[in-house]
């Protein structure tokens, strides 16, 4: 497992980062990663504690800017492009921590979705859209949404994406902190986003989980992505099962 091995995919990436350089103080995180992200895929980064997996979804987002190397998205160079501006594009980032508005109504929550947008009249087809996919929403459409479970929120976090329209949707570690059957409720918000075709960048702790709701599974380790392949393929791996998604893993996801 010393070179990387790519997935072979016809279509052309949505996303590509070659060789990204990027850190934070005096040292590298990121020491050379390249990653592709198809259309209407759900990709998954995995990798050891502080290897950097949300240091990418930064780098992409323009929240950290890269030292080297390129970032595009949709053909298009984003390397040095501010947060607004990778918005704009249509990339979405659900950072780790929880973001709703506690005290706002699950229903107000997903109006803020669209806030940016500045044409109201794509804003009802796209709260329509959610409100199919994810029943919640309309089922506790009046609670307040810090009176939901873990698992509620993060699946309204994910809905309200839907009102900028995503190209890109980019999950930070969506199930972190859950229990079982909030982490389930976050895994079915992600096999939803990808039913409909979706494009989603995902990062995982619970490798197992995070894999199985993908089509593609990359390994980030010491900075740089070592492994990409069908994720069936990783989890079928022995070598891949020792080493990332190991006994101690998958004895935390069975809890
Ligand atoms: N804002 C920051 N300032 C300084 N160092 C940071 C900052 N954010 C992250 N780091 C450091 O960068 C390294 C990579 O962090 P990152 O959060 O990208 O890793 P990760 O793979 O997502 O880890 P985890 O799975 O534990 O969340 C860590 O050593 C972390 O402490």
């Amino acid at each position: 497992m010393t070179a990387p091995e790519t997935a072979e995919h016809n279509s052309p990436p949505l996303l590509s980062l070659s060789d990204v350089v990027a850190g934070y103080g005096a040292g590298d995180i990121l020491k050379g990663v390249s990653l592709k992200v198809r259309q209407g895929q759900v990709t998954c980064l995995i990798g050891p504690n502080g290897a950097g997996k949300s240091t990418v979804l930064k780098c992409v987002s323009g929240l950290l800017r890269p030292r080297a190397g390129s970032v595009s998205f949709g053909g298009k160079d984003i390397t040095s492009a501010s947060p607004r501006a990778t918005l704009a594009l249509g990339l979405v980032h659900v950072p780790q921590d929880r973001s709703l508005f506690p005290h706002m109504t699950v229903w107000d929550n997903l109006l803020m979705g669209g806030y940016s947008t500045r044409d109201h009249s794509v804003i009802r087809p796209r709260i329509e859209e959610a409100a199919d996919l994810f029943p919640i929403l309309g089922q506790r459409r009046h609670a307040h949404a810090g009176s939901l479970s873990g698992g509620e929120q993060k699946q309204v976090e994910i809905a309200r994406t839907l009102l900028l329209n995503p190209r890109l949707i980019m999950l930070d570690e969506p199930s972190i902190g859950l229990d079982p059957k909030s982490r389930r409720l976050v895994f079915d918000a992600i096999g939803t986003l990808a039913a409909s075709g979706r494009t989603v960048l995902l990062v995982e702790q619970n490798a197992r989980s995070g894999l199985a709701a993908s089509q593609v599974g990359a390994v980030l380790e010491s900075g740089m992505v070592r492994l990409v392949r069908a994720a069936s393929a990783l989890l079928a791996d022995p070598e891949v099962a020792r080493l990332y998604l190991g006994a101690h893993a998958q004895a935390i996801e069975a809890k």
